[in-house]
């Protein structure tokens, strides 16, 4: 089974790829913005078309394989992940930055069996950096090894975290007094690429010390999460339990010390899970 599984990986960096130029090409012309859950929760065409693309590919050679994707699920396909082999597909990770042009945007591939991470595979395709993770292999950009930063000291560390889409102001109130109290640790920074997925590959880099945000998806964060571990960092959730990718929260860290010092200070919320039942009408 393991080689079925390189199999997979390759073709799942082949795939990114071939998104990543659909990306840049799209990027030369007007970009149609359209919203889905909310008027700033952006998607194009492109979105649609990479997922498609994504999809149909990998039902051809792997047709007994499962998906998530995040515009499948717009379009009311289950998001349940099950032990099958499943691929986790975010098309375009930052959709506002394509739409603004603004320069970090990520194709993002993840792939689970039995609901653990086997490989992920994140390419930020303006920057060229192709991010790979297999599960006891280690993490690589452009195939060079990652490792993540060794600063423990969370009062020396850059943190990066997102604003997120919602803008319901109770919400807004949680991540701005987490954000405030995580400022006055105090800690050097605080960053966004305005990509879940590129953010956890800086992580992995040891450009960041960590990255936390709650109201990401699974697709978000599926492929970044292996990419972190096998980095050697550690992964949570806000709450200082264990992540759970259906949650819409996390923590990735370089250590568990310093994601523990910001567990502290996250002002936490749940959003509603990534697998929860429709609401009725
Ligand atoms: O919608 P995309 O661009 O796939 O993903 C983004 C999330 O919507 C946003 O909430 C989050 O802050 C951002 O990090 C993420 O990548
Ligand atoms: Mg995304
Ligand atoms: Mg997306």
């Amino acid at each position: 089974m393991a080689d079925d599984w390189q199999n997979a990986m390759d073709h799942a960096v082949a795939l990114a790829r071939r998104a990543g130029e659909v990306v840049r090409e799209a990027l030369q012309h007007d970009r149609k913005v359209m919203t889905k859950s909310c008027s700033v929760d952006l998607v194009t065409q492109t979105d649609q078309k990479v997922e498609t693309l994504i999809i149909q590919s990998v039902k051809e050679k792997f047709p007994t394989h499962r998906f998530i994707g995040e515009e499948s699920v717009a379009a009311g396909e289950v998001c349940v992940l099950t032990d099958s082999p499943t691929w986790i597909i975010d098309p375009i990770d930052g959709t506002t930055n394509f739409v603004h042009a603004f320069p970090f945007v990520a194709v993002s591939i993840g792939f689970s069996v039995n609901k653990q991470m086997q490989f992920g595979v994140v390419y930020s395709c303006l920057e060229d950096k192709m991010y790979t993770a297999r599960r006891g292999n280690g993490a690589f950009c452009n195939g060079e090894p990652l490792q993540v930063s060794q600063q423990e000291d969370v009062k020396q560390s850059m943190i990066a975290t997102e604003f997120g889409s919602s803008r319901d102001p109770e919400v807004v109130d949680k991540i701005f007094s987490s954000l405030r109290n995580i400022l006055c640790i105090p800690v050097h920074g605080v960053r966004g690429a305005g990509t879940a997925a590129v953010n956890m590959c800086l992580v992995a880099s040891g450009c960041v010390e960590a990255y936390y945000e709650m109201g990401i998806h699974v697709w978000d964060v599926a492929a970044g999460s292996l990419i972190v571990s096998e980095a050697g960092g550690v992964l949570m959730d806000v709450d200082g339990g264990e992540l759970d990718l259906m949650s819409r929260r996390i923590v990735a860290a370089n250590s568990r010390t310093v994601a523990e010092r910001l567990v502290i200070e996250i002002d936490a919320f749940s959003p509603p899970r990534d697998d929860a039942p429709p609401l009725k009408p």
